[in-house]
């Protein structure tokens, strides 16, 4: 794959998404669910959010694809993601996982640790997050440990790069690793992304959205186009945003206008390189 090629399907992806607007449901956390359905929404899908057992049944069959991020668990999940994420097995239906906050509590890692037999086709998480993820999946990670704080990461991009690789290929799909540059992976090909804004660590749910929008574009590409089209969506409109922001308020109006305004081509070019 060279970046020429990379660039054609990116720019695709976010075309074909426009014209067919996939519906993506989501099970997703209660402090940022509103911005991963906007954000969504912003780059052409279609979003719908779930809590029940029967529900999440329900849209991972009527779904193109799904999106689950573990922000807030309640203890309903113990019910809801395990035949939420049976059911998208038995209908192929492939989805995004964000472990948020992975290490908090049990239930949390329980349900983490199950999904080990039916995995995603997309991880995306801060750097702590893929490595300690990797970790609780006995994966290689390099021995790198995984610092999460609450929902934040104490790791650099870089070094969550084994950790990437081994759960991309263990899943045989795609793993994005987001901070102050980006990195995707499907195992073998592994990109890094730049732009965004720092700006993107003073609003909660920018990673969340990140992970809704992968799950959008995952109706419409493969894992690892997927995963680096969002990227590079969110690179593109943070380094955009940020010019016309004041602080955190104005930067996240700025970046939703930012990410709908987005054109294909200029998606595709963003910054990228093989690494
Ligand atoms: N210092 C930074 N500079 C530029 N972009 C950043 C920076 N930190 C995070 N981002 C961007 O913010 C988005 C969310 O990433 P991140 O903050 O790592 O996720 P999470 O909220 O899950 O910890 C990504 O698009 C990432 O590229
Ligand atoms: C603050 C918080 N607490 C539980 S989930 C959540 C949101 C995390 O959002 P993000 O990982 O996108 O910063
Ligand atoms: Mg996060």
């Amino acid at each position: 794959m060279d970046c020429e090629s990379i660039q054609r399907e990116i720019a695709a992806t976010v075309r074909r998404t426009k014209e067919d607007c996939p519906f993506v449901p989501s099970i997703t956390n209660s402090v940022t669910m509103e911005l991963v359905a906007n954000a969504q929404l912003a780059a052409g899908g279609s979003a719908a959010m779930v809590y029940l057992p029967d529900e999440g049944e329900g849209v991972a069959a009527a779904g193109e694809s799904f999106y689950i991020n573990l922000g807030t668990v309640m203890p309903f999940y113990a019910e809801t993601l395990p035949r939420t994420v049976r059911a998208l097995h038995e209908h192929r239906r492939r989805w995004v996982l964000d472990p948020v906050a992975i290490g908090i509590g049990s239930l949390r890692t329980e349900l983490l640790r199950c999904f080990r037999a039916m995995p995603p086709a997309v991880v995306r998480g801060n750097a702590s997050e893929i490595i300690a993820l990797a970790n609780l999946w006995g994966l290689d990670t390099g021995a790198a440990k995984g610092g999460v704080r609450g929902v934040d990461a104490t790791d650099s991009v870089g070094a969550a790069r084994p950790a990437a690789e081994a759960l991309a290929s263990f899943i045989d799909g795609a793993v994005a690793v987001s901070g102050e540059w980006d990195l995707v992976t499907d195992g073998t090909v592994t990109v890094r992304s730049e732009g965004g804004s720092p700006l993107f660590t003073k609003i909660t749910g920018a990673g969340c959205s990140l992970g809704g929008v992968t799950a959008v574009y995952l109706a419409e590409a493969s894992p690892f186009i997927a995963a680096l089209t969002a990227v590079q969506a969110y690179n593109l409109a943070g380094t955009r945003a940020q010019r016309e922001a004041k602080g955190p308020g104005s930067f996240r109006a700025a970046f939703l206008d930012a990410l709908y305004r987005a054109k294909p081509g200029a998606i595709a070019e963003n910054p990228f390189a093989l690494i």
